[in-house]
């Protein structure tokens, strides 16, 4: 009875207690498993659309309350709302990324993938090889979410015998290549100019001398403070975290506004308010009031980053929950910001949600497409105004008119991919 009450057995997991002893049904809901073996076969060989409509099931079933899986490994925790995100946000020890982030690491070092941004100080477009990166980027994803669907798998030697293991290598040096070449010609230039950067902006807006990112690290190469090897994980750490998010996020910012021309033509006229086009700086764009509400909905319904996770080092108390060492919690940040305690008509896109009088009283982990709390995303304004460069050059020149509705969309996880390879046209 002793190991009853600590695990499930068929599902060969520990399980989560409520911290006072009250049954765990009453603080969290229990989804049933399809077999009697846990959640285990729940996912087995889901497509990533597939996967995409059962986690949403699972939160619709749960009606707004957060959610426990059983699974080979470890009890999943599942964050749907606002206010059991919080303590984990404020969270000081539990920083710790979840076990679907080892099956990248154990590829990827610590990190990986590309960047339409310039942070590195190089336009990817200008290194032979881009599009077989990204190819290789996607399918290293591909492969990732097949893995994850599979219990068995997330042990490495399953992988190995049975799994995409040398598809996934394979992928994952094209990717390596890519990155090496990136940072070899970056280093070539760095000591060509005598060890100091090519890529100073000395005229920046706040009167300080910036340099793009890998500058800064060949700087600290020559100083003797990374070598070669941390070079490499940081910048494909932030080539992974910094190119199909700000992408995600500017298609789904053009379908809505070509959905919805009224609100096209106030980005239109806040943008031709501005004046010096040619030169335009931060301070330019943080004007763009309204556009930037514009990409905050968007971000809000369809978040580049649906969802988080985390993982218990140990024994820890949560939300009054004891989780076990090694137990799992995702952070469902789409559920979290379509809830409708928070954004009453969530499926409606509405940018004045975002306007100052209207967030005074918002919960304040509501709203949360860059995480929150210690792990929270470093790039997120260099990410904003990014996105907003970019619709202020398309918005300015086109119109944007409707191919797709957003109701015919097929959302999936790893990259969200719209049905219709032609979502809007530009006219
Ligand atoms: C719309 C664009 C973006 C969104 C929605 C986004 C979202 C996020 C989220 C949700 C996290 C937390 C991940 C986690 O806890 O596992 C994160 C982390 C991170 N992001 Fe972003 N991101 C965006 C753009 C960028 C860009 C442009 C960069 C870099 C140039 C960047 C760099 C990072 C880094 C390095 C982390 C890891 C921080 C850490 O773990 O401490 N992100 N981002």
């Amino acid at each position: 009875r002793k190991v009853n009450e600590n695990y499930f057995i068929l599902a060969l997991c520990q399980r989560i207690k409520c911290v006072d002893g009250k049954p765990l049904e009453e603080k969290v809901c229990v989804i049933p498993g399809k077999t009697i073996f846990g959640n285990n076969f729940d996912v087995l060989n889901l497509t990533p659309g597939k996967l995409f409509e059962l986690t949403r099931g699972w939160a619709k079933f749960s009606r707004g309350r957060s959610y426990v899986l059983h699974f080979l490994k470890a009890p999943v925790y599942n964050i749907i709302n606002a206010e059991d995100a919080e303590q984990l946000f404020q969270s000081q020890t539990l920083t710790t990324k979840g076990i679907m982030y080892d099956l990248i690491r154990s590829f990827l070092g610590n990190g990986l993938l590309m960047s339409q941004e310039t942070a590195l100080g190089v336009k990817l477009t200008d290194i032979a090889g881009d599009i077989e990166y990204r190819a290789a980027i996607h399918n290293v994803e591909a492969i990732l979410v097949e893995r994850a669907c599979n219990p068995l798998m997330y042990y490495e030697i399953i992988f190995y015998l049975f799994g995409q293991y040398r598809k996934c290598k394979h992928y994952v040096e094209i990717a390596h290549n890519f990155s090496g070449k990136i940072i070899n010609k970056k280093r070539k230039e760095f000591i060509e100019n005598g060890n100091n950067s090519c890529n100073v902006d000395k005229e920046n807006s706040y009167g300080k001398t910036r340099y793009a990112m890998l500058d800064t690290l060949l700087y600290q190469e020559a100083q003797g403070l990374v070598d070669h090897q941390g070079i490499c994980e940081e910048v494909d750490t932030f080539m992974f975290e910094g190119y199909d998010t700000t992408s995600t996020c500017l298609k789904f910012a053009l379908l809505n506004l070509a959905q919805y021309p009224d609100i096209q033509e106030k980005c239109y006229q806040e943008i031709e308010n501005l004046t010096a086009f040619e030169n335009l700086t931060v301070f330019e764009f943080n004007k763009l009031e309204y556009l930037g509400c514009v990409i905050k909905e968007t971000l809000r319904m369809y978040p580049s980053v649906p969802f988080i996770g985390r993982q218990c080092t140990e024994e820890t108390v949560l939300n009054g929950l004891i989780l076990p060492a090694n137990a799992q919690i995702n952070i469902h940040i789409i559920d979290i910001m379509r809830d409708s305690k928070h954004f009453p008509e969530p499926s409606v896109f509405k940018p004045e949600r975002f306007f100052a009088e209207n967030t005074r009283n918002m919960h304040p982990f509501a709203f949360v497409p860059f995480s929150a709390g210690s792990r929270n995303c470093i790039g997120q304004k260099f990410a904003m105004l990014e996105i907003k460069a970019a619709l202020v050059a398309i918005l300015r020149t086109y119109r944007v008119l409707p191919v797709t509705q957003t109701k015919d969309l097929i959302l999936e996880y790893v990259v969200y991919r719209i049905s219709s390879t032609n979502p809007y046209i530009l006219a």
